[in-house]
């Protein structure tokens, strides 16, 4: 199965430069599958390749395209970020109300905010957590309450840049069973190769290049390799 072409990510000629320093060398890439991983050694550049999909990196070359629209704001809107750290994420003292800012900056009516809301937490067994302190929640939750944030405001894509790095073993089971299951698009960004293994499709980045581009057994056999001594 492959993304809707109308949001198909893609990134034409894109190359980030920073302080003088080649992050990105330029590259083109299209995204039409519905599980992409990245994957690569620390400073490699997965997260500034993650960063570009939504907008919140900006390319010093390039085009990043969501269907044939290259418009910064539509691609905030159309592609969601988690972070590794939920607290990036969470804002606002009450769950209820971190779900809503979205939201409510999108101008819904309040019986539609309500329902997003609910449609959300009922789909990932939250509904608890509603009225919680977002201070008081465990890792785990605020993990779960991030992604949540993210997919009320129905993106075609989600972007995760480490999402379960700080979670123990078995909230990051459930939060990777969750996204498993998303209909959306994902890319994610992990040293988690085992989940990567069920992808469609795998970018490994070394130097601020894509070195590999394939399927996961490939990709993987090949940092695998990279990393041997
Ligand atoms: N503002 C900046 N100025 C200069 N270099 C930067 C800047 N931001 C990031 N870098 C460098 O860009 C490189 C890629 O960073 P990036 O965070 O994309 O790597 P990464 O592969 O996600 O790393 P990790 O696995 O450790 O999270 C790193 O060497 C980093 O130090």
């Amino acid at each position: 199965m492959t993304a809707a072409p109308g949001t198909m990510l893609a990134l034409q000629g894109v190359s980030v430069v920073k302080d003088g320093r080649t992050i990105l060398h330029p590259l083109d890439l299209t995204l039409a599958e519905r599980r992409v991983g990245i994957i690569g050694r620390n400073g490699s550049g997965k997260s500034t390749l993650a960063r570009l999909f939504n907008g919140i990196e900006t390319p010093s070359t390039g085009t990043v395209l969501l269907g044939d629209c290259a418009d910064r704001r539509a691609l905030r809107r159309g592609v969601g970020f988690v972070f590794q750290n939920p607290d990036n994420q969470i804002v606002y003292p009450i769950v209820e109300e971190d779900l809503a800012f979205g939201l409510k900056n999108l101008k819904l009516p309040p019986e539609e905010i309500r329902a997003r809301i609910d449609t959300v937490l009922d789909r990932f067994g939250l509904a608890g957590l509603r009225g919680r302190f977002t201070h008081q929640l465990s890792g785990g939750e605020k993990q779960m309450i991030a992604l949540a944030g993210v997919l009320v405001m129905r993106p075609a894509t989600v972007v995760l840049d480490e999402p379960a790095t700080l979670l123990d073993l078995w909230n990051r089971n459930r939060l990777m069973q969750l996204i498993a299951g998303l209909e959306e698009q994902v890319i994610m960004v992990s040293h988690d190769l085992e989940m990567l293994a069920r992808f469609d499709r795998v970018l490994l980045v070394e130097a601020g290049r894509i070195a590999a581009d394939g399927p996961p057994d490939q990709v993987i056999a090949r940092y695998r390799a990279g990393a041997a001594c």
